[in-house]
């Protein structure tokens, strides 16, 4: 099993009868280890759908989603808790840090709260991915919005997570410090598939073709459905797509 994450005809609706939503239908996919894939589409195509569904923080209505291996539609709450914590991490637009906490602490926390003393060397070495070693005293109040975020990664990281999700991480940011922020997290990715490097596989939602490009892969979403694929973006081809996309729903 080389995936991080598959899906398997994944079907997600919401509500029933005539109330009934189709936000996914019958998607199958799977993100390699160490790639690092972007999803597009227009507003309610499903991306944030897919994002829970395959993060196990929603259950799909039917098909399958395996993390790290596991199908995790196996699992009650407390195991597929477990398995979030331990296989994935989730960055979001807004950094979610406590403002009382250290950054040091900030990335402890979720072991702290699962129970675990955080190994300082895990702590120490997850802020050195994200180039904060320096600032592990700070608090989130004397950090700037990028380096928030990227503490935000850090705690994400902190578990070596098999797979990194981020919606609209660079949202809050201006643009050189998005751009900063994207280029981390490009080369927490690696260089690309199959280097046979140890990196992260990360699997980010996002509106802007710019930040879209910094992937290996751009997958595009329309009412549900996987309805293209570009292998190594640029903005262009990117928004080109998305025109398209625009124009044929
Ligand atoms: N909790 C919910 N209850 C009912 N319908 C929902 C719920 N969440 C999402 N939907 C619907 O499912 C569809 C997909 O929504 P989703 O949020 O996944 O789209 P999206 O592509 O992320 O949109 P956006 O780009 O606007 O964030 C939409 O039609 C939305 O209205």
């Amino acid at each position: 099993m080389d995936d991080a994450v598959r899906l398997e005809s994944l079907t997600k609706t919401y509500g029933s009868g005539d109330n009934a939503v189709s936000a996914l239908r019958d998607v199958e996919l799977s993100f390699p280890r160490g790639g690092f894939t972007a999803i597009m589409g227009p507003s309610g195509s499903g991306k944030s759908t897919l994002l829970q569904c395959a993060a196990g923080l929603d259950r799909p209505t039917s098909g399958r989603v395996f993390i790290d291996g596991q199908d995790i539609s196996a699992l009650n709450e407390t195991q597929l808790t477990e398995l979030r914590r331990a296989s994935t991490g989730f960055i979001f637009q807004s950094f979610n840090l406590l403002p009382s906490l250290t950054a040091e602490q900030n990335v402890g926390l979720p072991m702290r709260l699962a129970g675990h003393k955080p190994p300082r060397g895990a702590v120490r070495e997850a802020l050195a991915q994200v180039g904060l070693e320096h600032k592990a005293g700070s608090r989130p109040s004397q950090l700037s919005g990028g380096q928030q975020q990227r503490v935000a990664i850090a705690r994400a990281l902190v578990t070596r997570p098999a797979v990194l999700f981020a919606d609209e991480p660079t949202g809050a940011l201006d643009l050189t410090t998005g751009r900063e922020l994207l280029s981390t997290l490009r080369e927490l990715a690696g260089p690309g598939e199959g280097d046979g490097q140890v990196t992260t596989t990360i699997v980010m939602v996002t509106h802007d073709p710019n930040v879209a490009a910094y992937a290996d892969r751009v997958l595009f979403l329309a009412d549900g459905g996987l309805v293209g694929e570009l292998q190594r973006p640029t903005a262009e081809a990117v928004a080109a797509r998305m025109t398209y996309l625009a124009v044929s729903s």
